[in-house]
């Protein structure tokens, strides 16, 4: 194994010993322990694309929810599900049959678009012209300012879809959807992720779809293995411990370390990652 390799492992917590059902009941228990714990926690809030994650990590939450609302009879315990489009979007009907197959308690509708495009004329009143990228990442942001309202209306927890596939190349807008308050498919990879759908039931076009950050106007649905150069494949036998082709493995430690200020709290004077 490559010297980096085992240390990213360990710190994302990856395990190639896998079982689905196992990691089913894991994220399911922990999102339980933990509302049960903050007891003025009753909802779960979550923001569901149409992709691969957030229905599965909609689904766990669903579960969780469900399963306390039925050993506590509290029906204050509710899952959100969120529809948070930037005008219309292309893959709409893949966003409700994810929803449908959570079976979500309540479903939102937010359009992002009036603030993205609010925010951004904004800042371009400054003589300061705001890529399709970077309008991107605000499409991000504005997702999570809506999950954060709700959340605060109904004494909600805000659901992250990180993973380890994701986490270790920094995939993810900071302070956008890796804004979050519970997480729980971390530790997991894509590969991972998808044997726990089909153990659920989910339909096949949900985890067989090319994931996609779908952020940019000028670039609909780029895959995310384009914008990094490097495949899912790869990455989850990377972090299974295999070997893979080195220059794949280059371009994955190369995202990690140039994301690492991601994978933390605001940096402090007594911050030493990365010196
Ligand atoms: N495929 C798409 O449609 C699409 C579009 C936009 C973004 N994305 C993806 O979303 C992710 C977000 O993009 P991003 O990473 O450019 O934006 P980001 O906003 O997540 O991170 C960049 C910001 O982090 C801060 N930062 C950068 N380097 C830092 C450092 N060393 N220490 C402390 N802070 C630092 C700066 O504020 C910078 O603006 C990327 O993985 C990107 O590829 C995808
Ligand atoms: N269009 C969307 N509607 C609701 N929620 C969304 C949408 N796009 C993204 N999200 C949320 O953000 C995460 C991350 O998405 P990536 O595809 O990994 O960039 C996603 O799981 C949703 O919770
Ligand atoms: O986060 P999602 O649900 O949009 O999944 P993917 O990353 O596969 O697009
Ligand atoms: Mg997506």
């Amino acid at each position: 194994m490559r010297s980096q390799q085992a240390a990213i492992i360990k710190a994302l917590g990856v395990s190639a010993d896998f079982d689905a059902g196992t990691e089913i009941r894991k994220s399911v228990d922990f999102l339980k322990a933990y509302l049960t714990k903050y007891a003025l926690l009753k909802t779960l809030i979550l923001g569901i694309s149409g992709g691969q994650d957030s229905t599965l990590a909609g689904k766990l939450s669903q579960m969780a929810i469900t399963e306390l609302r039925t050993e506590t009879g509290d029906q204050a315990y509710q899952f959100v599900a969120v529809r948070l489009p930037y005008g219309k979007q292309a893959d709409e009907s893949d966003a409700m049959d994810a929803i449908s197959f959570i079976q979500a308690d309540r479903v939102f509708r937010v359009d992002v678009q009036p603030a993205v495009d609010a925010g951004v004329a904004a800042v371009e009143a400054n003589d300061l012209v705001v890529s399709d990228f970077n309008k991107g990442n605000i499409k991000a942001r504005e997702r999570m300012v809506a999950q954060y309202t709700i959340a605060g209306e109904l004494h909600g927890a805000v659901v992250g879809t990180d993973h380890a596939a994701e986490a270790v190349t920094g995939f993810y807008t900071k302070y956008g959807d890796g804004g979050t308050d519970i997480d729980p498919l971390y530790r997991l990879d894509k590969r991972q992720g998808k044997a726990m759908l089909k153990a659920l039931g989910a339909p096949k076009h949900l985890y067989q779809k090319t994931p996609t950050a779908d952020l940019e106007d000028k670039r609909p649905a780029l895959p995310d293995e384009v914008a990094l150069g490097v495949t899912y494949e790869d990455i989850d036998n990377y972090l299974e411990g295999q070997t893979i082709d080195a220059a794949a493995a280059e371009k994955i430690e190369s995202w990690y370390q140039r994301t690492a200020h991601k994978r933390h709290m605001p940096i402090t004077i007594f911050d030493n990652f990365w010196k």
